[in-house]
């Protein structure tokens, strides 16, 4: 019999996370197309993973670098160590399987949790998992009485409770509480262990609950288009906002719902119509050749185009985004286009919300300033008034007459993903400021 034994297998789990992770790294490629392109059956695990690392880079790296784990184990991939060592110490906390690489990284779990712990590398809190009813298909007190039968506390504010109390207590709230949210009604807050537990239940399934950001909510709360109204959404799919208006219009009144791109159309069509949404007309076409012809009588309309999306807190990154003059330049042109033609081709116009899921000023404020250049005849509302004050970030000061009235959610501070937000109202006549 022959002496040589075989050694175990890494799990291919670990070895096609790997993979993705060393070609992120080493062609500063985006991991979601990397992800796409992944044949590997569990791209849901392999995809937590990276998603633990991008929040968690520099501590892995660190306490990799502090405890000489590559040093010391020349043969073992430097890819395949940050795997291991994000799924043992942020992941599951556990490794599968007595493969060589696996073992040595349980060798040092003690060293590298020390060397975390000892650290000012904080460990980034995953953000809350926000849910929203779908009051085209369940109430919300039956929501709220379905979640009671299940078990789960609601945890409630005095009504004098301030946005610095609801912050609070949200960043407090034990795993079998839920809260609802100060400013949006029907968005309901889970601890972020449940982010798992909710993107696979029925009642996302069946669309009675929507698995939307408590940031992307504000859109809706702010237009606040009432029950019976026309409004537009210009940049619709896949239709998030859409059906958060109809719930705010009681699924009564008319949405024109624009959308140019053919793939996305079809998923804005699916959704709203899995979710019940009865007075949704979805438009394929450009929401620049849009007008009072093809959408008549429109009261209220929603901007919220194609932006750079760095607000975003789903993005897996692995390299620091360098800011890209150009694509901003180039993105920034067509959300003016947008937001101006809206202003000028709806004679019966009264109210419009322009949003996006950038940070950046050049997506925001100033495309904010170009269009009331463009279109003096409308002024801005304060985001934070509508929100009765509850509320803390606002845009920057340096833009006069238009950073007080902006909203911006800042991942950090409201918990949630970063968005900005801009109301505007049409003057009456004669009408200055
Ligand atoms: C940020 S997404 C909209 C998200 C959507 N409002 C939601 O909440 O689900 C922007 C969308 O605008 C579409 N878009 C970009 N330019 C457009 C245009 N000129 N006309 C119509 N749709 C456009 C993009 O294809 C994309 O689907």
């Amino acid at each position: 019999m022959s002496k040589f034994t075989h050694s175990v297998k890494v799990p291919t789990q670990y070895k096609a996370t790997a993979k993705i992770l060393k070609v992120a790294l080493e062609k500063q490629k985006s991991i979601k197309s990397l992800i796409f392109e992944e044949k590997h059956a569990r791209v849901r695990s392999l995809q937590a993973v990276l998603k633990h690392y991008s929040d968690n880079r520099g501590a892995v790296d660190n306490a990799i670098e502090e405890t000489n784990l590559l040093k010391d184990n020349p043969n073992l991939d430097s890819a395949l160590a940050k795997v291991l060592v994000t799924e043992l110490i942020f992941g599951r906390g556990q490794l599968n399987g007595d493969s060589k690489p696996v073992q040595t990284v349980r060798e040092y779990k003690e060293r590298l949790e020390k060397a975390i712990s000892g650290s000012n590398i904080q460990k980034k809190e995953p953000n809350p998992r926000y849910v929203r009813v779908n009051t085209n298909l369940l109430s919300i007190a039956e929501a709220l009485e379905y979640l009671s039968s299940e078990e789960w506390r609601r945890k409630e504010l005095p009504a004098e409770a301030t946005y610095a109390d609801f912050l609070t207590a949200i960043r407090a709230m034990e795993e079998d509480e839920f809260m609802t949210d100060l400013h949006v009604e029907g968005v309901l807050i889970f601890h972020p262990k449940w982010a798992h537990y909710w993107a696979g239940h029925d009642f996302v399934h069946s669309k009675k609950f929507i698995l939307q950001n408590k940031a992307t909510s504000l859109a809706a709360e702010l237009l606040a288009p009432p029950v019976g109204s026309t409004v537009l959404d210009l940049c619709a799919a896949p239709g998030m906002k859409t059906l958060h208006m109809c719930n705010v219009m009681q699924n009564k009144g008319r949405i024109y719902a624009v959308e140019q791109s053919q793939e996305r159309y079809r998923a804005l069509c699916d959704i709203t119509n899995e979710a019940g949404c009865e007075i949704v007309t979805p438009i394929l076409g450009d929401a620049l050749t849009m007008d009072a012809t093809r959408c008549p009588d429109v009261e209220y309309i929603l901007v919220d185009p194609s932006c750079s999306g760095n607000g975003m807190q789903s993005r897996i990154s692995v390299c620091d985004e360098q800011k890209d003059d150009k694509r901003l330049y180039k993105l920034a042109g067509l959300q003016i286009k947008i937001l101006s033609h809206a202003m000028s081709a709806f004679p019966n116009v009264k109210r419009i919300a322009y949003c996006t899921c950038s940070l950046w000023k050049e997506e925001n404020e100033q495309v904010v300033q170009r269009c009331l250049q463009l279109n003096p005849s409308f002024k801005m509302l304060s985001c934070k008034k509508a929100l009765r004050n509850k509320w803390q970030n606002v845009g920057d000061k340096e833009y006069a007459k238009i950073g007080k009235n902006c909203l911006y959610c800042l991942p950090d501070s409201d918990l949630t993903d970063g968005i900005f937000l801009a109301l505007f109202e049409k003057k009456r006549d004669g009408e200055e400021e």
